[in-house]
């Protein structure tokens, strides 16, 4: 009876909280002077809002659990999980359009985790830095003078002669079941160094093995956006208790000190020049517009977000091709007939591939390697579908449920790339928000232009004269297509296949 009575005292405690917490919200609401209505979302418990969903039907995969949620909800849904900020989700091309064009001044941060500030990371971290930083602005144009337009056509050797290597590495693996992400990995990884640094970092013979610098980002990309609780919890931050950010910052020290060893270093110590980013950089360095820890956290992020998403779309692409014969035929089709017996795939024959840049175009529709993209509503109070979005609110994008919308793709589940050839010819850019997977507006993916080139490049030679078979008598239809959000959309079971050189 006692140990009844406390229960019921601890739950009439946190009710009165609870209704408090409403009534402030509401009365602060009114004192704005606003009289739009929140987004509709599911009814919190008091204290930890919906943090149930995340150790729950969130855990594993986000992008699922909340695609349900704005089915019961609607495009426009709030949650709260954990005593953080609120959350929106977006989930509709109409939702996406009013967020990234509309309001996308005011969405120009992103919500910073927990793990970002391990050695003051998100303090020069150009995927985190607000908008108005002028650091953040500086980086912006780096990139876009070495990874965008025209620029991209003097490193176009480079991706040629990484592309030729995977393709030579396949070869060589004839007969034998590989792990197909392995080799993609450090291809990616390659891809990205040559523009920063015009040097490749995994040594064309070890594409398929380990490598440190592979491991590190391979370990710093799962750990990016780690679920943590101090990212629910904020007031239980500093205690780190389960040890991510301490964890996080190790692996952050080892990959700063190779990049300063092995890149940054030697090329201030000769004054060398190969006319590429870390040429760029350097200059300003030079002139005290960066630091030295500006320099590393920048790099960072650039292999961070250019590499495993770049490789994890070509491995998805492949996992599709191969459940799908009947496709895969056309791509080998598209290439006999354009390619003929030349050797190797290079970046300019992409312009007679229409077929395999759709392969891509549908890898990313269904499997986004960003299904939810983080922005954060900055500098004021903004309105969305009729709803209000307060200030300091996270607003996520759901790129993932946007690709299989019924009202935009007819048989959304459906891998049909030819859905991306002739009138319905949608592109990266453009004003239909129904396919946006490298995101839109200011805060748009720098590396769409060099990925838009490299990933079906990467792809394309990958399948120049290899036939790929499955492994241990599997058919078709075991290969595994399910998903595991991590940072990025892994796929939930590794993809491995037998490559057989037709000569
Ligand atoms: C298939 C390949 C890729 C996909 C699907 C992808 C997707 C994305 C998405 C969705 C965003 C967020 C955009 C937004 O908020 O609107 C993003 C941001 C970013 N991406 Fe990519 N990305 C890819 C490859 C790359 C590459 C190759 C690089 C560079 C080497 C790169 C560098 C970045 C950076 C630095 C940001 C942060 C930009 C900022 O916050 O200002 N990405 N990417």
């Amino acid at each position: 009876m006692g140990l009844w009575a406390s229960e019921a005292c601890i739950a009439l405690i946190l009710i009165t909280i609870h209704v408090v917490f409403v009534l402030l919200k509401y009365t602060r609401r009114k004192l704005d002077g606003t009289s739009l209505p929140l987004p509709p979302g599911p009814v919190g418990l008091p204290l930890i809002g919906n943090f149930l969903y995340f150790i729950g039907p969130l855990r594993r995969n986000p992008h699922r659990g909340l695609a349900c949620l704005a089915e019961a909800y609607g495009p426009i849904v709030s949650f709260r999980p954990g005593t953080a900020k609120n959350f929106v989700l977006v989930s509709s091309p109409e939702a996406a359009r009013e967020a990234l064009v509309a309001n996308d001044a005011g969405l120009t941060a992103r919500p910073v985790a927990d793990n970002a500030r391990a050695l003051a990371h998100s303090a020069g971290s150009v995927f985190v830095l607000p908008g108005s930083d002028p650091l953040w602005k500086k980086h912006r144009i780096t990139i876009g003078a070495r990874f965008s337009g025209r620029s991209l056509n003097v490193t176009r050797p480079m991706r040629d002669r990484n592309a030729r290597q995977i393709a030579e590495h396949f070869r060589a693996c004839s007969s034998r079941e590989v792990s197909v992400g392995e080799a993609l990995m450090s291809t990616a990884l390659n891809s990205v160094s040559n523009v920063l640094f015009s040097k490749d970092v995994v040594d064309a013979h070890a594409l398929g093995e380990a490598h440190v610098f592979k491991e590190l980002v391979v370990k710093l990309t799962a750990d990016t956006a780690k679920p943590n609780i101090s990212d629910a919890f904020p007031f239980l931050a500093p205690l780190d208790l389960l040890g991510s950010r301490r964890s996080f910052s190790r692996t952050l020290d080892k990959f700063y000190k190779l990049l300063n060893a092995e890149f940054v270093e030697p090329r201030l110590a000769t004054g060398e020049k190969h006319d590429d980013v870390l040429d760029d950089i350097l200059a300003q360095y030079a002139k005290s517009q960066l630091t030295h820890s500006d320099i590393t956290k920048f790099l960072t992020d650039m292999f961070v977000a250019g590499s495993d998403t770049s490789a994890l779309t070509v491995q998805w692409a492949m996992a599709q091709l191969l459940r799908h014969p009947d496709k895969m035929q056309k791509v080998h089709t598209e290439l006999a007939a354009n390619l003929g017996s030349k050797e190797f795939v290079e970046e300019s024959d992409l312009v007679q591939l229409p077929y395999i840049k759709a392969v891509v175009k549908e890898t990313l529709r269904l499997h986004p390697v960003t299904p939810l993209i983080p922005r954060e509503v900055v500098s004021d109070d903004m309105c969305l579908g009729g709803f209000h979005i307060p200030i300091g609110t996270s607003v996520f994008l759901n790129v993932w449920a946007i690709g299989r919308d019924p009202a935009s793709w007819p048989q959304p589940e459906e891998f049909m790339p030819e859905r991306f050839l002739g009138d319905r010819a949608v592109d990266y850019r453009g004003s239909d928000f129904s396919f946006k997977p490298f995101g839109a507006g200011r805060r748009v993916c720098p590396g769409l232009d060099i990925s838009a080139r490299f990933v079906p490049h990467l792809l394309a030679s990958i399948l120049h004269k290899i036939d790929w078979r499955l492994p241990n008598g599997m058919a078709p239809e075991d290969v595994d297509l399910s998903d595991n959000h991590r940072t990025n959309l892994d796929l939930a079971t590794p993809l491995r296949a037998i490559p057989m050189f037709i000569a």
